[in-house]
This record gives structure tokens, sequence and C-alpha cells, in this order.
């Protein structure tokens, strides 16, 4: 290739970077963050999404004295004399089965036979299981005799035992699960308020990058970013919406972002945001029509992750190396995906864990290891994913991790037995 003429004057100001802290650079990008827009989706698209409003019962639950047994509906005060010496006799004069009710009051010396999960008849106040009775027919008439005495209300799951009427059932926020899913249908909220997902923008660049489908080529390798963000962001929650992979030339970078905030809620770009030659991004969020938010964080990997508004969206300039590309996403994308669905826990979930191994590497910046959480006598342990390198550039162990550790900028490494922070990444939990 032609050798063109490109700067290395430390004063132009692609060298010249502020390095600010990841709480303050997670602030800057809170700032700019709203919660999106609300649409009602059924029931069976609701799972994983989160709930807009917040959802009082509009009646109690159950709804209705309920039969917790297949049996009879009594009244408990005639079993009083009832013993193994004594057994008392009872006229069947109704059958319930489940989904109808009884048009006839239980008193003293009636029975209705009733089904697991019917109404109790009026009168009755308790319900003996079918085990206990004996039967038989005399005239036509079919009986029940007891040798027992019941208590009252026993089998009977009363009006509102689990909820009474205006309780707050979910509040606003939620992420729709299996059981949030049952109080939904349960209530009969058919159609359920959420927040849209946001659709997030996904573009590579690189000249040296090839499709997946494509031969291997010298010098040049397939672009795996673009699927691990996919994969990142329906994690997340978000819509991912592809668009490819583009060659180095800030020209191209510049209309392809045009179309992609266009038509998205924001934009993640991954590769050419550090100081190289053809590190277009890094020129293109300095050109003026946006505000960029931060261009350098004291972190590893993915010192260079930037990040800027245009129009009110958000732009993620990435790194290209893998290991950065993933810390990026986790510490700044995903918790903005979170954020526009109101999610009041946003954020990587911070623990405290046990260093499994030595860790000897030591730097100027904050180090987010990629590591393995594994759980021995009740105690959380953390290993670093990699036997030996923690590179940027390292893409293999990002299938390897579950969490990341976080090692402070010291002197020293830190040994195994230390404890250290982790934050968790919430791998393979699609919502
Ligand atoms: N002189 C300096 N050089 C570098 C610095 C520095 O401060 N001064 N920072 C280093 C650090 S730290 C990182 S991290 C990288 C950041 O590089 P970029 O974000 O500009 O990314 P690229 O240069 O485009 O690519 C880096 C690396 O990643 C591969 N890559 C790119 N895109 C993809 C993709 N879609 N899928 C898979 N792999 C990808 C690319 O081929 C390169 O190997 O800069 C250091 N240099
Ligand atoms: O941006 Mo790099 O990933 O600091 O190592
Ligand atoms: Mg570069």
């Amino acid at each position: 290739m032609k050798i063109n003429s490109h700067s290395t004057d430390m004063t132009t100001s692609k060298f010249i970077r502020k390095a600010i802290q990841v709480p303050d650079a997670q602030a800057k990008v809170a700032a700019h963050v709203s919660s999106g827009s609300i649409e009602k989706v059924t029931l069976e698209q609701a799972h994983g999404r989160t709930l807009a409003e917040t959802i009082h019962a509009p009646h109690p639950y159950p709804f209705f004295r309920r039969s917790g047994m297949d049996g009879f509906a009594i009244l408990s005060s005639d079993t009083i004399e009832a013993s193994s010496e004594q057994q008392i006799w009872f006229r069947i004069i109704d059958e319930i089965p489940c989904g109808y009710i009884s048009d006839l009051t239980i008193t003293s010396g009636t029975a209705a036979r009733i089904m697991t999960g019917a109404q109790v008849p009026e009168g009755a106040d308790a319900v003996v299981m079918m085990e206990v009775t004996e039967s038989k027919e005399e005239h036509g008439e079919q009986w029940i005799g007891l040798k027992r005495h019941i208590q009252p209300e026993a089998n009977i799951t009363p009006i509102g035992l689990e909820v009474h009427e205006g309780q707050l059932l979910l509040e606003a926020g939620t992420i729709i699960q299996a059981g949030e899913q049952s109080v939904l249908a349960t209530f009969g909220v058919g159609q359920v308020p959420v927040y849209k997902r946001p659709k997030v923008a996904i573009f590579a660049t690189g000249t040296e990058l090839l499709e997946v489908d494509e031969p291997l080529q010298p010098g040049r390798i397939r672009n795996s970013n673009s699927y691990m963000l996919r994969s990142l962001v329906v994690e997340a929650g978000g819509e991912p919406v592809m668009y490819g992979s583009i060659a180095d030339d800030v020209d191209t970078a510049r209309t392809k972002l045009g179309e992609a905030l266009e038509h998205n809620d924001m934009v993640v770009t991954t590769g050419g945001v550090s100081v190289g030659d053809y590190d277009i991004m890094g020129d293109l969020v300095r050109e003026g029509n946006m505000e960029m938010l931060f261009n350098k964080v004291t972190m590893r990997p993915g010192s260079v992750t930037t990040a800027a508004v245009i129009n009110d969206k958000l732009l993620f300039a990435l790194s290209g190396n893998p290991g950065a590309c993933f810390v990026g996403f986790e510490l700044f994308v995903r918790p903005t995906i979170r954020m526009m669905q109101a999610d009041a826990h946003p954020y990587l979930e911070e623990w405290t864990a046990i260093l499994d191994d030595d860790y000897t590497k030591v730097n100027n910046f904050t180090r987010f290891v990629r590591g393995r959480t594994e759980i021995r006598n009740g105690m959380v342990y953390a290993k670093p994913s990699a036997a030996r390198v923690d590179e940027s550039s390292v893409m293999i162990t990002i299938k390897d991790s579950d969490c990341l550790i976080v090692v402070p900028p010291e002197k020293k490494g830190i040994p195994a037995g230390e404890q250290v922070r982790i934050l968790r990444l919430p791998t393979g939990h699609v919502r």
C-alpha cells in the first residue's frame, strides 16, 4: 500500500483525550436517556417485556369461596357429635362440578357433592373429602355418613385469601416472566402496557472485515463483533437491527450513521475509535455536528469507548477489539437499553467474591477481567476466564465468562483468596 502522509503530531485533537472514570461516563450517558414510549402487546408477546403501568387488583382472588377438595359441602356444626362410634348421615341435595354454582342452600342434615375448585354453596361452612365418608342409597336418595368432627372452614379457600380488591399486584418497571404472566392472566389483563423495545442499529467498521460465510484471506478476519452485539442487544431487551460492516472510510461511515440514526433509537458501532490512521469513528465524533460525551474512559479493556449524542439519540462507538467491545457494551449500552424500559436496576449487579487465582497484571486503569463464578461452601469464588491472557483483543473467553472481576488500578496484583468486587453478567437471560 502506498504511504500516505499521516499526522503523528501529538497536539492534534485525536491524541488529546480526557479520560473520565466509569461512573462519571455512566452518569453522562444516563443524563441523555429517557424512558421510551409505551405500547400494548398480547399476553403471549409480553414475556420478557417491562411493564409500563402499575396494576392493582380489580377484584379479590379467589373471587368466590372455593372448595379445596373433591368431597361434600356441609355444615360443620352437624359433625359435633360425630365419632367412630357415632356416624352422622347427610342427604345429598345437589352436585356441583367446577364451573357450576348451586342455587340451593345447605341446611342442617344436607350436603352437596362438590369438586375441587367449585364454588361452595350458600349455608355450607366446610368441605369434607370423599375418602372419609361412606355412602348409601335409600328410597332413591343419596346419603353420606361421617364418623369424625369437621372444623369450620375446613377445605374452603376464603374470598381474597391471596389478593384483596385494590391490592398492588405489579409495579411499573417489572419484567414479565412466568409469575407475572399468571397474575396478568388471572386478573384479565390480555393487552399488556409495556415499554417499546428500543431499536438498536449495529454496524461494524473495518476494511479487514469479511462476511461470516466468506473464505479467509490473508490479513483479514470475519466480523464477529456484530453478531456478539446482536445477541447482547437481544439479551438486554432491545431490538437489534443489523447494518453490516463498512470499510474504514469516514464518508461511508457518516452516511451509514445517518441512515442508522434516522430509523433507530440508538446506534452501536464497533471498531475505529482509537488513534490509528484509519480509526474513522474517532474522527467522525469530533466533526462537530454531535455532542461528544466522552472518548476515553479509565477502564481496560475499552479505554477508547466513545459516546455521543446526535439529535437526542445516543451513539456508542465501541472498540473493535472483541473484549473491549464486550465490556463497553456491558457497562454502557446494556444499562441504556434497560433504562429506556424504565428498569429500576439498569446496571450490572455487583457482588463480592473471593478471587480464586492470583491476578498479577498491573495497570493504571480499572480493569474489568472476564471471569467465571463458582459457589463452594456457600461462598462465591471468581476466577479469571483466561489462564494467561486477558487482552482486550481476546475473543475466545467471552463465552466462558459470567462476571467481570473489578481490579482497581493498583501498583501490585491481587493474590488468590482476597475479596474482590464482581459485576454479574446476565448471560443467556433473554428479556
Ligand atoms: N497508538 C495507540 N494504539 C492503540 C491504542 C492507543 O491508545 N494508542 N489503544 C489500543 C487499545 S486499548 C484498543 S482497545 C484498540 C482499539 O482499537 P479500535 O477501537 O480503533 O478498533 P480497530 O482498530 O478497528 O480494531 C482493533 C482490533 O479489533 C479487530 N476488530 C475490529 N472490528 C472487528 C469486528 N467487527 N469483529 C472482530 N474483530 C474486529 C480489528 O481487526 C483489530 O484487530 O486500539 C489499540 N491501539
Ligand atoms: O481500549 Mo483497550 O480495550 O483499553 O485495551
Ligand atoms: Mg484502531
